[in-house]
């Protein structure tokens, strides 16, 4: 029996979790975990998992759970995460809260030497060099739960790091793949959300209709596999049935295919090494898949997969700015605020007026987050 705590319990990767622990009770265990405004889901998630530790982002909702739950206990906003992220009875911690919002409380779970099950993709672009130095050090496990990564974590399975080429992460181009970088200045917010072939939450899938998603999972890979950038390339995938691959000296290509699922990442994390049966996946029938597309990159058309290897190279405290700018480009985005070619246009401008740390502390790290934040909300204002 595993001892799960899960932070962003209520989101798409959350609700997943949440599938594959009701599926199988005898394996996993739901001891703590956190939401943000959803308290109804919460409500049910509680009654259903019983869980120990419950965290809310708002205090009153936290209050409100606590008079109607008194054998639970409950927290909110920072330290709420913090204790989820701590909670004694946890062995493994999945991450799935999104934005960077998530550095803090996993930077604390590694301390306590928890396993880390990371779908949070800004906590390495924030600050990969804090967490991967931390886990080295704690000797924690990090198994990323983002499909390309398990996908390159699966191929890597027995293989030596050092005959590795080259990472291949594939992109599925999102939801504006077929148009030219003229047809998006007016795109509809619906329309930039209806994803091709994932559903998933507002901004991670804003992120893929810019691109910026896969430059955060090239920054991720960076970090998670300790490659240079040089050896990290992207190709443009449009079915999503090979997650990713791996290139190797001797020019074997391994990869790793299935129908798009979430849950089987996730799952692969919470058994990893071992795997278990996934009952309701769709199994993937290459005959009936047909022929699949492969594309290069444009990154004249995808602005933000370019910035994102230029924030990535140019490392320290670049790809902090990068996330942070993007984070409010991308909420702006959803409010209404901006048009969609406005979110590069904004994280370009705050990393050409950042001036560089090479090689920021958390503080420096939490301070860059922070002012780069104002300073693209003062550009909205
Ligand atoms: N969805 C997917 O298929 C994939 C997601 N990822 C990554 O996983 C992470 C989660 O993505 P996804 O599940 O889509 O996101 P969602 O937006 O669906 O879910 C986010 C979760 O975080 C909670 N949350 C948001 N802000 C806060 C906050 N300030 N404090 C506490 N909790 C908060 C939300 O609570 P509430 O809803 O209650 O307000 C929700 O539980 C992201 O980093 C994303 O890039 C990676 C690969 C695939
Ligand atoms: C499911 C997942 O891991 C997402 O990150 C997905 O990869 C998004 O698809 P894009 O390839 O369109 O960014
Ligand atoms: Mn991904």
């Amino acid at each position: 029996m595993k001892k799960i705590s899960l932070m962003g319990a209520t989101g798409s990767i959350g609700i997943q979790t949440l599938d594959i622990l009701r599926s199988n009770p005898e394996s996993f265990n739901l001891v703590a975990f956190s939401a943000g405004r959803n308290i109804g889901l919460a409500r049910k998630i509680i009654e259903e998992f019983k869980p120990a530790f419950v965290s809310m982002q708002e205090k009153e909702d936290a209050e409100k759970l606590r008079s109607e739950y008194p054998g639970i206990t409950f927290s909110y906003g920072e330290e709420g995460l913090s204790g989820t992220a701590t909670h004694e009875q946890a062995e493994i911690v999945l991450n799935a809260v999104v934005g960077s919002v998530g550095l803090k409380p996993t930077l604390e779970a590694i301390k306590c030497g928890k396993t880390i099950a990371l779908a949070n993709k800004e906590t390495l672009v924030t600050a990969g060099h804090l967490v991967m130095s931390a886990a080295k050090m704690k000797g924690v496990s990090l198994l990323p739960v983002d499909s390309e990564h398990s996908a390159i974590f699966q191929c890597l399975q027995g293989e030596n790091d050092k005959n590795i080429e080259r990472l291949i992460i594939t992109a599925s181009g999102g939801s504006f793949r077929d148009r030219t970088r003229e047809e998006l200045a007016d795109v509809a917010v619906e329309d930039a959300l209806n994803h091709p072939n994932w559903s998933m939450g507002a901004k991670i899938t804003i992120d893929s209709a810019t691109m910026m998603n896969k430059g955060l999972e090239v920054i991720e890979a960076h970090w998670l596999f300790s490659l240079p950038y040089e050896k990290i390339s992207v190709l443009l995938h449009r079915e999503s049935i090979i997650h990713s691959m791996v290139e190797f000296h001797d020019s074997s290509i391994i990869a790793q295919l299935g129908s798009p699922d979430m849950r089987v990442p996730i799952q692969y994390a919470l058994t990893y090494p071992d795997r278990m049966p996934l009952e309701s996946a769709k199994r993937l029938n290459l005959a009936e898949a047909g022929k699949l597309h492969f594309q290069e990159m444009d990154f004249e058309r995808f602005r933000c997969l370019q910035l994102a290897y230029e924030a990535g190279r140019e490392g320290g405290s670049a790809p902090t700015v990068l996330n942070a700018a993007n984070e409010i480009a991308v909420a702006a985005f959803l409010d209404g605020r901006i048009r969609f070619l406005e979110i590069d246009d904004l994280v370009e401008r705050a990393l050409e007026t950042h001036s560089l740390i090479k090689e920021p502390d958390l503080e420096a790290i939490l301070e860059t987050d922070k002012r780069t934040r104002q300073y693209v909300q003062s550009l909205l204002a």
